[in-house]
């Protein structure tokens, strides 16, 4: 039988699976978080076969299969990596941590920010993307977020005080690493201020790090009263509590950070 050439149909269909199947790395990702499975290795100092990661995380046996085959994807999102033993020796596969699960692990690691980033209440709502294109929606429900939960993100963070506390420790800890990096690698540009709000600033975390390295800046945070009520006090931040689309506080730099 004659071969046909594919015009390159085959190369257009493995991107598109590779596209669909997009989501099984995000999902790998979330088991990851779920799981602690960088914790695991590094509490191994940093190394560990799929056994050793199977007790630490008190898996059982039987699923150590599937916790290698797991493994192997996360290994090509380089999550982690794997050293195999030298040709007919019998030790087992070791698993190490990558610079991407090392942000995982540790004092101030991105682990809220990613459980944030995954949490069903958040990726939900994608899944009625082309229903929302298709459907007339009354303008008070225009966003797909609302389609999906009935209420906007911010009506739910309103009441909802779980997901509340577990969002806004997601944006700490995402302000704590990236505002550790700002001052060590920019810190100069704080240093022509005398004061500063940070707009929508949740808790407060890059305001907080910025009035710590320069206790000279009057440093301010502005958002809605549900979490102004929570913000940390005894600390030279100012919390107001207030609708960014209504006023913002005077001050010499506005910070809008992730708005
Ligand atoms: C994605 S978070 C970012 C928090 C912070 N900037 C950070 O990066 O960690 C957005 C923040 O905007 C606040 N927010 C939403 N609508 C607001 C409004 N109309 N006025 C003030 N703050 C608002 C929320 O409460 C939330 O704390």
């Amino acid at each position: 039988m004659a071969l046909v050439p594919s015009n390159g149909q085959l190369d257009a269909q493995v991107e598109l699976y590779r596209n669909a199947f997009g989501v099984v790395k995000a999902m790998a990702l979330k088991s990851v978080v779920d799981l602690r499975i960088a914790d695991a290795i590094a509490h191994h100092g940093g190394a560990a076969t799929l056994a050793q990661v199977a007790v630490e995380l008190t898996l059982h046996p039987s699923k150590i299969p599937y916790l290698r085959r797991l493994m192997r994807m996360l290994i090509v999102c380089g999550v982690f990596t794997v050293q195999h033993p030298a040709v007919g020796a019998t030790d087992e596969p070791v698993y190490t941590l990558t610079p991407l699960s090392r942000l995982l692990v540790g004092s101030s690691n991105l682990v809220p920010f990613m459980s944030m980033l995954l949490h069903p209440t958040i990726v939900t709502p994608f899944l009625g993307i082309g229903q929302w294109f298709q459907n007339e929606l009354p303008p008070d429900q225009c966003c797909v977020f609302k389609q999906t939960h009935g209420e906007s993100f911010w009506e739910l963070t309103g009441h909802d005080t779980a997901f509340d506390a577990a969002f806004n420790e997601a944006m700490v800890s995402d302000s704590n690493f990236i505002m550790d990096i700002i001052i060590k690698e920019h810190g100069e540009v704080f240093q022509r201020i005398s004061s500063l709000v940070d707009v929508a600033g949740g808790l407060g975390g890059a305001a907080q790090a910025i009035s710590k390295a320069f206790p000279e800046v009057k440093c301010s945070v502005l958002d809605l009263g549900h979490v102004v009520a929570k913000a940390p006090s005894g600390t030279l931040v100012l919390y107001v509590t207030g609708d960014m689309f209504e006023s913002v506080p005077p001050a010499n730099a506005v910070l809008l950070k992730i708005v």
